[in-house]
């Protein structure tokens, strides 16, 4: 998979080279990620990207010439088939399940704005889709293009050492996550439940669905009025409100 990420702070993206799953992935060439720089195709003295809005109103509008260079100099390096995707709060929300759709363009532009937004005649013309993070403004596109390619990165193959744990991943099963433990066994007398150190691993399997049933069920009962229970799954998440003496 290859991501090229339109940006006037290319530096942004390096923090996804910094650690863990995301600079493990790019080091091994897992996913390969490119920027470009819209200042960088300027054809004026001050190298200038931005200009007043017609209409008047506060603030600048990033004008159509140095972003529609910088995306045709990315797809000709991309490739013709890239989708071009453009981060917005007007954009499509971004779950799961945008995950598994955007998985499916092995080439990848995002466009990420600046300033109060983009000159609409090149959204019009240039972009794809708009996708959102979340219903909420943003300084700019770059936070919101690297959660996706971070949520993206998670789903490659081989991306995550023990792989179940993409697949596991709780949202993936529609549950929220199960608690989780580590050492030391006990920690100001918090004790880590006896059933994780029984070495009973159907037990133990068994023990983290409920946890993660009741969890659900305690924080958002809706989620699970979507799922059809399973009578197994009924019969935990009875266990687990018994239990709870609730
Ligand atoms: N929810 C999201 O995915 C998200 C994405 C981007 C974003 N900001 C960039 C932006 C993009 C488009 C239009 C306006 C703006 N903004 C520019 C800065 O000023 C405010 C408006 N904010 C939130």
């Amino acid at each position: 998979m290859h991501i090229g990420v339109i940006t006037l702070f290319p530096q942004m993206l390096d923090a996804l080279r910094c650690g863990g799953i995301t600079a493990r992935a790019l080091e091994r060439g897992l996913l390969q990620l490119s920027t470009w720089n819209p200042r960088d195709f300027t054809h004026n003295k001050h190298r200038r990207v931005d200009d007043r809005p017609y209409g008047g109103g506060p603030g600048m509008v990033m004008q159509v010439q140095p972003l529609r260079t910088a995306i045709q100099m990315a797809i000709s390096v991309l490739g013709q088939d890239t989708h071009v995707i453009y981060l917005s709060p007007q954009g499509r929300r971004f779950d799961q399940n945008g995950v598994q759709t955007l998985l499916n363009y092995p080439r990848l532009l995002m466009v990420a704005g600046r300033y109060e937004g983009i000159d609409e005649r090149l959204i019009e013309q240039d972009i794809d889709e708009e996708w959102s993070i979340g219903d909420y403004v943003l300084s700019g596109g770059e936070l919101a293009a690297m959660v996706i390619i971070d949520a993206l990165i998670r789903w490659l193959p081989q991306a995550l050492g023990h792989q179940e744990s993409a697949t596991t991943d709780s949202f993936y099963n529609g549950l929220l996550d199960h608690p989780h433990y580590t050492r030391p066994e006990e920690l100001a007398g918090q004790k880590v439940p006896a059933i994780l150190l029984s070495g009973n691993h159907a037990q133990i399997a068994r023990w983290r669905h409920k946890q993660a049933l009741g969890k659900t069920w305690r924080r958002c009962p809706q989620l699970l009025e979507q799922l059809e229970l399973t009578a197994e799954q009924q019969q935990l998440l009875t266990e687990f409100i018994t239990e709870q003496g609730e």
